[in-house]
């Protein structure tokens, strides 16, 4: 059963590599030797080892020549002095060991074997090859080593990221650790939340080796945005007073599509009205009526043909929150919509075709939401996203899912919500967060409709557009946690009040 997770943490900040360094730097110029902040980050290495360890059983620990090895040196005295039996292997010469690195080393009182492309057979083996510092794709004899390490399907510990992971964009260099566990130092980096190195890290464990907050502080100060993992911590849902009533919580309205595609807009109109909206309606065309209607009974109907009767139903200052493309179809007749959607300066969710209308047009769709202040969220998938971000520096090669996402919010000058095993929200100020709290489940048709309803919902009552993503994201997510194989998107909404439930007891 999934357990409902304790907030009221403050929101996670993760590091960038860069930040992390000037994080060791700050900690270091306050006085503390970066050799005791190895043998701290070598500790937490150790304590994690014997978890997975048979008492005295055969530890290999692959030690590369940098400061990631270093922490392997450390990681192998203790071990050693702990009764294991480690076998220690340096990639590249002992010669080029430096600094701190070097100092570890030297407290090892053990042969330095030469890591090859084998691993014999022992009970654990402890990544330490590169962390941080990973440059370029692995090669050679590096390539060959985490290859039979794979192979062989002995448990791994990482140190700090798996060797062959960028710890920035979570890309796969070549060739990267499978790892059973990962224990990183301060704080997690993107690429351990970003596919495919949330994958590869297995379980994250963060360990402090007392850089302090000062430190931190100082790290942090120099980034060139927030990024967060996407948690309770990272915004509030709407709370009920004695004196909610519908009309103080907001009016959600979905367009629907033409006939026989109305279904997608009942999904978000669903969600939005579960999350807690106070009134949604859907809009649809004349035609689709009578079968919308045959299956809504809270969420109200209203005929909406062309974008002038979209016009004269927003006079209404109530519809406050406005969701647009789950099965509208695609083309002029839903550009037109989104216009004037977009003009009317309220809350406005756009996804699906309301998208795929813009192809490659986005600075259109920029132009009509920064005209109408419209408070925007785009929902797009990696297909949409590429179609709708063709042409613009959003979609160059090489990038981190992260960057991607924050330019594309800055060209669109909107909310982004780039969905996927590792959904990433970024707002126009290039604020971002990370949402790993998800299952594949959720991959199943109307999914995202519900997801974009929910956001919907949550602009309704009055969120602003970063944190009703962030927080519409991970209930999504909670609810296909709770539910698992089988579910369909139906099930979705009707999952929410658990989720809310958990939430407000954890208040
Ligand atoms: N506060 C902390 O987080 C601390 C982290 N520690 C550990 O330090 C490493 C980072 O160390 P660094 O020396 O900067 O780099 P690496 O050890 O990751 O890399 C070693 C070395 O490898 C070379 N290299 C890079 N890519 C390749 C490649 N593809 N093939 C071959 N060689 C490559 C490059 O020259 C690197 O310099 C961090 O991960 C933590 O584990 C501190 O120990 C404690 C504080
Ligand atoms: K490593």
């Amino acid at each position: 059963m999934h357990e409902p997770v304790k907030h009221r943490k403050p929101a996670e900040r993760l590091l960038t590599v860069e930040a992390m360094r000037r994080v060791d730097a700050a900690a270091i110029a306050a006085g503390t030797p970066g050799l005791t902040l190895m043998r701290a980050a070598g500790a937490a290495v150790a304590e994690c080892a014997r978890t997975l360890a048979p008492d005295g059983g055969r530890i290999l620990v692959l030690c590369g020549s940098g400061n990631n090895g270093g922490d392997g040196f450390v990681a192998a005295c203790l071990l050693a002095e702990g009764g294991y039996r480690v076998d220690l292997r340096l990639l590249g010469e002992p010669a080029a060991l430096k600094g701190d690195a070097a100092l570890a080393a030297e407290a090892w009182a053990g042969p330095i074997g030469a890591a090859e492309a084998e691993v014999p057979p022992v009970d654990l083996i402890i990544d330490a090859l590169f962390g941080a510092g990973l440059c370029r794709d692995l090669e050679g004899t590096a390539h060959a080593l985490v290859e039979a390490v794979n192979r062989s399907g002995i448990p791994v510990v990482a140190v700090d990221v798996p060797s062959g992971i960028d710890g920035d964009s979570g890309a796969v260099r070549g060739r990267a650790i499978e790892a059973t566990e990962t224990v990183t130092f301060v704080a997690l980096k993107p690429g351990h939340l970003l596919e495919p190195g949330r994958t590869h890290c297995g379980a994250l464990h963060v360990a402090q080796i007392g850089t302090g907050e000062a430190a931190l502080a100082a790290g942090l100060a120099e980034e060139v945005r927030a990024l967060y993992r996407n948690a309770p911590g990272l915004w509030r849902l709407p709370r009920l007073t004695a004196g909610s009533h519908k009309y103080t919580r907001g009016h959600a309205l979905v367009l629907s599509g033409p006939a026989h595609r109305t279904g997608a807009a009942r999904l978000a109109a669903r969600g939005a009205l579960r999350v807690g909206a106070g009134l949604v309606t859907v809009a649809s065309p004349t035609e689709a009526l009578a079968e919308n209607a045959a299956h809504l009974t809270a969420i109200m109907l209203r005929p909406c043909e062309s974008a002038d009767d979209l016009d004269d139903m927003l006079a209404d200052e109530r519809l406050n929150a406005l969701l647009l493309g789950p099965g509208l179809g695609t083309g002029p007749a839903t550009c037109d919509l989104v216009a004037v959607a977009a003009g009317a300066g309220r809350a406005l969710v756009l996804d699906a075709d309301a998208l795929t209308s813009f192809r490659s047009e986005v600075r259109t769709l920029a132009r009509h939401i920064r005209d109408g202040e419209a408070r925007a969220v785009l929902t797009p998938h990696e297909g949409e996203f590429a179609r709708l971000f063709s042409g613009t520096d959003a979609v160059t090669d090489g990038l981190s899912k992260t960057e991607r996402t924050a330019r594309a919010a800055e060209i669109a000058g909107a909310v982004v919500v780039l969905k996927g095993a590792d959904t990433v929200i970024a707002a126009p100020n290039r604020r971002t967060a990370i949402n790993d709290h998800g299952t594949p489940h959720l991959g199943t048709a109307g999914s995202g409709d519900v997801l974009g309803g929910i956001i919907a919902g949550l602009l309704a009552q009055g969120l602003e557009p970063f944190e009703a993503a962030s927080a519409a994201v991970w209930l999504h997510g909670d609810a296909g946690l709770r539910f698992g194989p089988g579910l369909i998107s139906e099930d979705l909404p009707e999952l929410l009040p658990a989720v809310l439930r958990d939430l407000a007891g954890d208040a």
